[in-house]
């Protein structure tokens, strides 16, 4: 495998390298050669032209391409300029499939390709998409729904104004749709890596209501707020600009894939080019240089070691603005293994374990080899200017990244200070208030039944009266670990709803599975056997609870349902405390 890339002024270029010497070599040792073509002109006859000179060169050639928002020419990231890279494969063959399409049609689209790659099965598929005018998410999910045996990478075509990609595939030009180029061989051989290298910084929040590439609110407010709340960032014509330092990340087996809204609606909601869940969580996250360095480390000596014959990146056009002039650092930093080439996309994917989620803000890099033999590794050449001693660490931006850290302790710390009882460090009542709807909501998704049991110390009064205010917190101190200990379930909360009065929420199979739990508790309590000499059941502190269970979907309103529990409660102290009353 050989890889040449050149950027082009115009078509006489393209004649003059074509009958180079050394593409004339390459090309004669070939079993098939990828040409590819990417360019910032959306210029349909340009490409035409351009697909015309490479396909008369040689009846090897596959010939792809795409419009993009930047373009790579041997590691170094330029602009407005077109560039053809030549793949020469000595053993592995290219198959094109081109899917021209509407918008809407994607499913079906996704379909048909997935029917024919399975038909050859490759050992790796490269996609180009047209983000603009289809949606990709939709393509990609639906593409790889079923398992699938090969490797999948690729990005969406770009354009600098936003309003419309070209693909080329062969003599074809068109601006909907999927080219997919699918690798067949034995000896052909990559290995992938991605990241995106920005850092989660504000609390979690939730996708509440969302549908498709829209996202309508965060945390039941309008999805713009988180913008222009804790970033200022205004709903004017740098929006974008602005927002692509601040992302939205979503934890997605274990990293983080960004997603950057494009533009706001009028009523507050946020477009992206990718879809949003409802029930998603995410972050605000801001450019960290720090993990970018750690990152391109990291794959450099992963890839330095696979030791690839080419390299394709497909790197968010986003990445250009977030890192202005520090970009050329990131795209070299690779160029001393192998011959990089590839280009600016609006949009990019790879799979990852078994999924290919339609990534943004994220750096793809494909290592290719087709030698089997082995190699040694390429001791790596000292590089003169050292990437932790370069620009992307300056002093200003490690500041930055450190007050956002600050910040970031900080917030969590109050976070955590703003929902937590000060005596007992169970969850306040405000807590309780946020949790008790959401575990409603979310609840009804599932078909467990709810329980809220709410739970009063008996004679506490007395107990005070008699042990004084320090014992009686002592006393409420040891109540609350109790049931912490006790119910540790992913989805149990303890509550201090206030004074001697607490909360538990938790899930059960049915009745019986609910009620045996709170007389659990209730029996953990007494048998701590704090004493109570002036409690009128017992020699020790005991507990009334009121136990409220319901299926999810007959909870019409809150505060009924926490009224019914107060009510069980009432009922239990009446008829004698120490005891459990259920609905
Ligand atoms: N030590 C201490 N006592 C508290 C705290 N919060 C509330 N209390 C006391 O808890 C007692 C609750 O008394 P009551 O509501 O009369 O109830 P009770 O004596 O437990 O009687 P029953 O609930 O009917 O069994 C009051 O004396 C409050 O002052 C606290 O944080 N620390």
């Amino acid at each position: 495998m050989h890889q040449i890339t050149v950027s082009i002024k115009n078509l006489k270029d393209l004649r003059g390298i074509l009958s180079n010497d050394e593409v004339l070599t390459h090309s004669e040792r070939s079993q098939s050669i990828l040409a590819m073509v990417y360019t910032a002109y959306i210029d349909k006859s340009l490409l035409e032209s351009i697909s015309q000179i490479i396909l008369g060169f040689s009846a090897k050639v596959t010939l792809v391409g795409a419009t993009t928002t930047g373009e790579i020419d041997n590691g170094k990231t330029i602009t407005r300029s077109t560039t053809i890279t030549l793949l020469f494969l000595e053993a592995t063959s290219v198959v094109p499939i081109t899917i021209k399409s509407e918008l809407g049609d994607e499913e079906e689209m996704a379909m048909s390709l997935r029917h024919q790659v399975l038909k050859i099965s490759p050992k790796a598929v490269m996609l180009l998409t047209t983000p603009l005018s289809s949606d990709v998410s939709v393509l990609i999910q639906n593409f790889t729904k079923e398992s699938f045996a090969f490797e999948v990478f690729g990005g969406g075509a770009g354009d600098y104004a936003h309003e419309c990609t070209l693909l080329l595939s062969g003599t074809e030009v068109f601006t909907s749709g999927v080219v997919a180029i699918c690798f067949i061989g034995s000896s052909f051989q990559l290995k992938k890596h991605t990241f995106v290298g920005w850092s989660p910084m504000s609390k979690e929040m939730t996708a509440t209501r969302a549908q498709g590439n829209t996202l309508f609110t965060i945390d039941d407010k309008p999805a713009f707020d988180i913008y222009t709340k804790y970033l200022n960032i205004k709903d004017d014509s740098e929006f974008f600009a602005n927002a692509i330092g601040f992302p939205l990340l979503t934890k997605t087996k274990g990293d983080y894939l960004a997603k950057v809204p494009v533009s706001v609606g009028s009523d507050g909601s946020l477009a992206f080019i990718s879809s949003v869940r409802e029930g998603e969580t995410f972050r605000l996250g801001f450019f960290n240089p720090e993990i970018i360095k750690s990152n391109l480390q990291d794959i450099k000596s992963s890839l330095n070691a696979f030791t690839p014959e080419a390299i394709f990146l497909f790197t968010c056009g986003c990445r250009r603005f977030a890192l202005a002039d520090d970009i050329q650092l990131e795209t070299q930093y690779l160029a001393d293994i192998a011959p990089v080439s590839g280009f600016y996309t609006i949009g990019e994917f790879c799979d990852i374990q078994g999924e290919v989620p339609q990534m943004n803000l994220a750096f793809i890099a494909v290592g290719m080899k087709e030698s089997i033999t082995f190699k040694p590794h390429k001791a790596l050449p000292e590089r003169k200017k050292k990437i932790s001693s370069d620009k992307f660490l300056t002093s200003h931006m490690t500041v930055v990244g450190r007050l956002l850290y600050f910040i970031n302790v900080l917030n969590e710390e109050l976070e955590q200070q703003a929902i937590t009882d000060g005596l007992t460090h169970l969850y306040n009542r405000r807590h309780f208030d946020a949790i008790f709807s959401a575990t409603i909501r979310i609840a009804k998704r599932h078909n467990k039944l709810l329980c809220f049991l709410m739970m009063d110390v008996d004679y506490f009064k007395q107990y005070n009266d008699y042990y004084g205010h320090q014992a009686g917190d002592k006393a409420l101190i040891k109540v609350a670990h109790c049931l912490k200990k006790n119910a540790q379930r992913a989805d149990d909360y303890c509550f201090r709803l206030g004074g001697e009065e607490f909360g538990v929420l938790y899930k059960a199979e049915n009745k019986d599975h609910a009620l045996s739990f709170a007389n659990m508790l209730r029996k953990s309590i007494e048998n701590m056997h704090i004493e109570h000499e002036k409690s009128e059941i017992s020699s020790f502190i005991t507990v009334s609870i009121g136990l409220a269970c319901k299926e999810t979907n007959t909870i019409s309103n809150e505060s009924d349902y926490y009224k019914e529990a107060d009510d069980l409660l009432y009922q239990a102290k009446k008829s004698g405390r120490n005891r459990v009353k259920i609905n």
